[in-house]
């Protein structure tokens, strides 16, 4: 069975305008699962109750196997790195190299020659005051920093914003490479889905506080399917309707339904076996499935 790295099990917070949860939800250790969900819908809240940075109202959550918010955090915290969606302005008025040398000293693992080859790859140059960097660079520079003492897990959230996109390419590149190990896992959140699409091996989708679904990635693309269908009469799209995996069935012009299916292979069995001929068929991207199961309004 596969390692869980991240476990949260009915977790719920309350705020005045937004509820946040309940949220099941185990992220497998060695692999990148990224969550997608439009503004506002929770993503950073939950990195920041992950953390410890704020406090659930139920529920219970681990960390590499440490549960959130009991005894002394400092230990499994190191096996940490933790990209935060705003860059800290407190730290505007110091060096990139000072923030360095401060960080390095809470992190047994910090490997100098990693965090100069980061630096390098990234063209960041971190004898410049943080405040004066452009947003690009200090995102550049705060990737070096959260991978350089090599943590076992990465939380990042957002971590492209502000790229550009040769700086997008290295990102990716340098990911990838931080996962050579095996054993090391990234939870993070995006909004890019070519981002996600390279990088991620399992898909999070998140929405109004509410997981909406967790998916492995090939599996995801394979089943998610909008098929087109010839039907003669008006009655076929009850028929239609009815068929496993089936979603959604409209009429895309005359005599042509439109059907999303979350099982595309099992459609296409009971299509077939029901004499329906298909007249095309295209994977769903991550957007339109988002927007999906959205609508499907799988809330509590
Ligand atoms: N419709 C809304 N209008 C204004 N604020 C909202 C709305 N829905 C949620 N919020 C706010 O969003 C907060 C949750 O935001 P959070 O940063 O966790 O989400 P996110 O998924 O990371 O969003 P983003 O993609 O914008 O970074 C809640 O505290 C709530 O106040």
């Amino acid at each position: 069975m596969e390692k869980v790295a991240i476990s949260l099990a009915g977790v719920e917070q309350h705020r005045a305008h937004f509820r946040l949860g309940p949220i099941d939800l185990d992220i497998p250790e060695g692999y990148v699962t990224a969550i997608i969900g439009p503004n506002g819908s929770g993503k950073s809240s939950t990195f920041r109750l992950l953390l410890d940075l704020s406090k659930p109202d139920a529920g219970q959550m681990s960390i590499l196997g440490h549960p959130v918010g009991q005894g002394d955090d400092r230990s499994w915290k190191r096996q940490i790195g933790y990209l935060q969606e705003e860059s800290d302005y407190l730290d505007n008025s110091i060096r990139g190299s000072e923030k360095a040398t401060f960080i390095r000293k809470w992190y047994a693992e910090w490997d100098v020659n990693l965090y100069q080859d980061l630096l390098r790859r990234f063209e960041v140059d971190d004898s410049i005051k943080l405040g004066k960097m452009s947003k690009g660079m200090r995102r550049k520079f705060e990737l070096a920093l959260v991978i350089a003492h090599k943590p076992k897990l990465l939380l990042l959230d957002e971590p492209s914003s502000g790229l550009d996109p040769i700086a997008w390419r290295s990102m990716i590149d340098i990911l990838h490479r931080y996962m050579e190990p095996g054993d090391r896992t990234i939870l993070m959140a995006s909004h890019i889905i070519d981002e996600v699409r390279r990088l991620a091996d399992y898909i999070v989708f998140m929405a109004r506080g509410q997981i909406l679904g967790k998916y492995e990635k090939d599996e995801l693309f394979e089943r998610w399917h909008v098929l087109y269908v010839p039907a003669a009469n008006d009655s076929d799209r009850g028929k239609l309707l009815t068929m496993p995996g089936v979603i959604e069935v409209e009429l895309a012009g005359v005599g042509m339904y439109r059907i999303v299916s979350e099982d595309a292979p099992q459609t296409e069995e009971a299509l077939q076996a029901a004499q329906f001929t298909i007249g095309s068929r295209q994977a769903m991207q991550l957007d339109e499935i988002l927007q999906v199961l959205m609508q499907r309004g799988v809330y509590a």
